[in-house]
């Protein structure tokens, strides 16, 4: 696969990373960086050299969601699930879709078989948490922030609906209710994030962790994963998931009842200027 939006290298014994390099726009995640970044992390799943992974990202900012102008057609894609019919009208198309490109890919990230560290700088909004939380270990840097504005756009929130168990359910509550940030120090603070450094040193820091991890054996850091999801998963983590998702497009099919499109389209809007003026209680 040709990378557009993603650049692989090896920094350190044992560690692959890969770096969203889609920094013009953000780092805003479209099919081609969504599967382009599925293809990377397979690539290292099965490298035998590979004991730990960092995800990145070029610019100003991790992450600002999904790509809203994004026109390429799934068609262009290998699905990683079994859904299908992609295209069929009415909410069917819509939820293949998204359970596909957004569950369907973040559980099997999440169940990649080496230790992942995600390091976080600027905003990290909406479908930018798709890209931390599925993942193990999190090092953001100090300016850092984390939202999730999307009840503006008439759903619960993003697809992966991970927020009640990454921040706490009252913490999750204000995140979501009221479209706000979170600084890296609030996530550390709740454990959302593991730890918060100068921009600066961002990158060695997070490098020095991942190749500490990449010295110890393959077997036991496999093992002590499976055993942190899967105690995560006999409480309940991926049933609520998969409920959640349910909601969101129970607010998809609404937006399309009531304004046309799946979304509201005011909330586009709401989002970008909100976001420009930081805001925060
Ligand atoms: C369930 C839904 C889940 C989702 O994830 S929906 C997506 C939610 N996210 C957003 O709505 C983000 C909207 N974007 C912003 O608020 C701002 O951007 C930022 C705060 C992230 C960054 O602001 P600044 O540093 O001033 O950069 P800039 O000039 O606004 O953006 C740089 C270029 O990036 C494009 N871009 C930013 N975010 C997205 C996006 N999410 N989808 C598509 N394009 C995006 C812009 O348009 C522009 O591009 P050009 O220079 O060509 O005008």
């Amino acid at each position: 696969m040709d990378y557009t939006r993603i650049a692989c290298d090896q920094p350190a014994d044992g560690v692959a990373r890969i770096t969203l390099t889609r920094a013009d726009k953000a780092n805003a995640q479209d099919k081609a960086m969504l599967y382009q970044l599925d293809h990377a992390l397979a690539a290292a799943a099965r490298d035998d050299d590979v004991r730990c992974i960092v995800l990145a990202a070029e610019g100003e900012h991790f992450s600002s969601g999904h790509d809203l102008r994004d026109g390429s057609s799934l068609a262009d894609f290998d699905p990683v699930t079994l859904w299908a019919g992609f295209e069929e009208p009415g909410q069917a198309g819509q939820l293949a879709s998204e359970h596909e490109m957004y569950l369907g890919l973040c559980r099997r990230w999440r169940d990649l078989p080496k230790p992942v560290v995600v390091q976080v700088q600027g905003k990290c909004m909406a479908g930018g948490l798709m890209l931390v939380w599925p993942f193990d270990i999190v090092i953001a840097s100090e300016d850092a922030r984390f939202s999730d504005p999307t009840v503006a756009f008439g759903v619960n929130g993003v697809e992966y609906f991970a927020h009640v168990w990454e921040l706490g359910h009252r913490k999750a509550r204000e995140l979501l209710f009221t479209g706000g940030e979170f600084t890296a120090e609030d996530c550390r603070a709740i454990g959302m994030v593991n730890h918060v450094v100068p921009r600066g040193e961002l990158e060695a820091f997070t490098l020095n962790m991942a190749a500490r991890i990449a010295r110890r054996p393959l077997i036991g850091l496999r093992l002590a994963k499976l055993a942190c999801n899967q105690s995560l998963d006999v409480q309940g983590y991926s049933t609520a998931l998969q409920t959640a998702m349910g909601w969101q497009h129970v607010g998809h099919a609404n937006a399309r009842l009531v304004h046309g499109m799946p979304v509201d389209p005011a909330g586009a809007d709401t989002i970008r200027r909100e976001a420009k003026e930081g805001t925060r209680e």
